[in-house]
């Protein structure tokens, strides 16, 4: 990965416009500077030739020059600004999105790989320094590099001894930069992983604040914040620690040239063989290029820094999206064939297949643990078994597009998310060119009309965090419009456990009820009474299906699923398995 890349976030082009047209303002820049020089020879002229007038009318021909560069420099530097900033801000807007939406195609197995920490510090504070970069940096670098190498060569032709003295120390200050970045990528690198540890710790204690407090584990929980904090203090310290004496050791000897000029520059003068007007000249330009040199070297300094962020961001966008183009059939038989499937090292499926006919109802049965919700989420392609095949219509999903297949899935979750948006939004989330009407029809079918006509704003109340707050219930019965809204073909439910009281676990089951009528329909049941009347249910323990058949059948077996529909109807019908 080259360093462009890093620094774009894989996207090059987006330096060309910033770059550009600072080295246009800054070429322009050059020009008030060499009237200036032109100046002080005609000033200085006299005195060098005493028998020479002072030229007056040349002088305000430079004077005049002098304001129209003004207004040249004026033009130039208003598109530089804009494409420092504008292009800057929208190439880093639009990587932020392509990040996004690519984080969406990666598959749940990697994500969960990821702290949630450093994804959204990549997002936010990866994407602020390279908007820094392309913005600033890259470009200021090469538009300061611009007058030092004008001048290098203008110098020469001058005097070339005095230019030698100038440039003689700056390889030195070059060298001193490049040999040392492998410190400072080192102590970048440090310095990165430090702020990621800090931010992931930060975002740890403020999602589990409310645990912390219940559970008086502030103490705990905050020292491992504080020491999050002091390491990247630390980290910090010594990467500007390191930086700092590197870009003074490179200023030093950049001045030092300048030093060693003006000593040889009296030394010529002394001797005759270097006039008076040369001198000022090198005097003027000397102390001028003196100031980009540095903004150059110790953007250099900065912009190794920040390649490590771009360099996490690119290799993310590289990272394989989950394949297949094919279009899902339209038939909705839905199978696992010798599925073995783990999150990580752990096995969680071992070598299940079960056959899930189109319009059917099976129920995923079975202790904690055992694997139930893993199935839904292989049959929604979130993740990819490591053994064998999901099918649809027969064909193995892992051949179909992620998200065509998934527009044939309504997902039903125990833990419902409600987006920071009005309630009608949130149902409009299960089909977006849905109608205000078949919103509302979807929300009466889902029992919730009611209710959301009672809320301060009705459809526009705004949920989520910092809105309206719904009962767990309430919220259930959104996520179940949202399911009858999209109107897929196939039905993945996962069953709250949170027990309701019983008015709202009625209209939870009615809403169902209209949900499911008609579709494939694969349910997680934690209430075996609730899935009485399955075609099909299916008894899970450890990862293996130890039983399958109809209610009824499956009580003559007398094994494990009568042994957990006696302890429920014992506890009656309540309890978790
Ligand atoms: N994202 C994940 N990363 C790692 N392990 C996971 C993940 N999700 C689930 N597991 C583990 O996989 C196993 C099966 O989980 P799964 O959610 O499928 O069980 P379940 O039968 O639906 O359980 P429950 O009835 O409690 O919802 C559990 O041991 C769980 O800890």
């Amino acid at each position: 990965m080259s360093v462009l890349n890093n620094i774009t976030a894989d996207n090059p082009r987006s330096l060309i416009k910033p770059v550009f047209y600072t080295t246009t303002a800054n070429l322009a820049g050059v020009i008030p500077f060499m009237l200036l020089v032109g100046a002080a020879k005609l000033i200085f002229n006299p005195f060098v030739h005493p028998d020479l007038p002072l030229d007056t009318a040349r002088l305000w021909w430079v004077c005049g020059g002098l304001a129209v560069s003004l207004i040249l420099l004026f033009v130039c530097e208003i598109p530089a600004y804009r494409a420092q900033y504008r292009d800057a801000y929208s190439a880093a807007a639009d990587g932020r999105s392509l990040l996004a939406e690519h984080l969406r195609k990666l598959s749940l197995g990697y994500l969960n790989k990821r702290d949630p920490g450093e994804l959204s510090n990549m997002l936010v504070g990866d994407f602020a320094m390279l908007e820094h970069g392309i913005s600033h940096l890259v470009p200021q670098m090469i538009g300061a590099a611009v007058m030092p190498v004008l001048a290098l060569i203008g110098l020469f032709f001058l005097d070339w001894r005095l230019a030698l003295c100038l440039f003689a120390a700056l390889p030195v200050a070059i060298l001193l930069v490049l040999l040392t970045s492998g410190i400072q990528r080192k102590l970048g690198k440090r310095h990165m992983r430090a702020k990621i540890e800090a931010s992931n710790r930060l975002q740890e204690y403020l999602n589990g604040i409310r645990v912390i407090k219940a559970y008086n584990l502030t103490g705990v929980r905050f020292a491992r914040l504080e020491r999050s904090f002091r390491e990247l203090m630390r980290q910090s310290i010594r990467l500007e620690g390191m930086l700092g004496p590197i870009v003074i050791g490179a200023v030093t000897c950049i001045r030092a040239g300048l030093t060693l000029m003006v000593m040889a520059g009296v030394h010529l003068l002394l001797v005759g063989s270097l006039d008076v007007v040369t001198f000022v000249a090198f005097l003027i330009i000397g102390t001028r290029i003196f100031d980009p040199l540095t903004t150059a070297l110790a953007g250099y300094a900065e912009i190794r820094y920040l390649e490590q962020a771009g360099e996490r961001i690119v290799r993310l966008l590289r990272e394989p999206i989950m394949q297949g183009e094919r279009q899902p059939p339209a038939d909705h038989d839905v199978e696992l064939k010798q599925v073995t499937f783990g999150y990580r090292d752990q096995p969680v499926l071992r070598n299940v297949s079960v056959s899930m006919p189109a319009g059917s109802f099976t129920a995923l049965v079975g202790p904690s643990g055992s694997g139930k919700s893993t199935i839904l989420r292989l049959i929604a392609r979130f993740y990819d078994p490591e053994k064998g095949t999901v099918t649809m219509g027969g064909e193995d999903i892992q051949a179909m597009d992620p998200e065509a297949l998934l527009r044939k899935v309504s997902m039903v979750f125990q833990d419902v998310y409600l987006f920071q948006d009005t309630i009608e939004g949130n149902i409009r989330f299960g089909r977006s060119d849905a109608t205000r009407e078949e919103i509302e029809e979807a929300a009466r079918l889902a029992c919730c009309h009611d209710f959301i006509l009672k809320l301060p704003n009705g459809y526009d109340t705004r949920v989520g965090e910092g809105g309206s707050t719904l009962s767990g219930g309430e919220k259930q019965r959104i996520s179940i419009a949202r399911a009858i809204l999209k109107n897929a073909p196939i039905i993945l439910l996962d069953e709250a456990t949170a027990s309701l009281d019983p008015e709202n676990e009625a209209e939870i089951q009615k809403a169902i009820d209209r949900l499911v009528r008609g579709r494939t329909v694969i349910v997680v049941a934690h209430r075996l009474k609730t899935v009485q009347n399955a075609d099909r249910i299916v008894v899970l323990d450890q990862g293996r299906i130890v039983e399958q058949g109809r209610h009824d059948e499956l009580l003559t077996y007398n094994s494990l699923y009568a042994r957990l529909w006696r302890r429920q109807q014992d506890a009656g019908g309540t309890a978790d398995d």
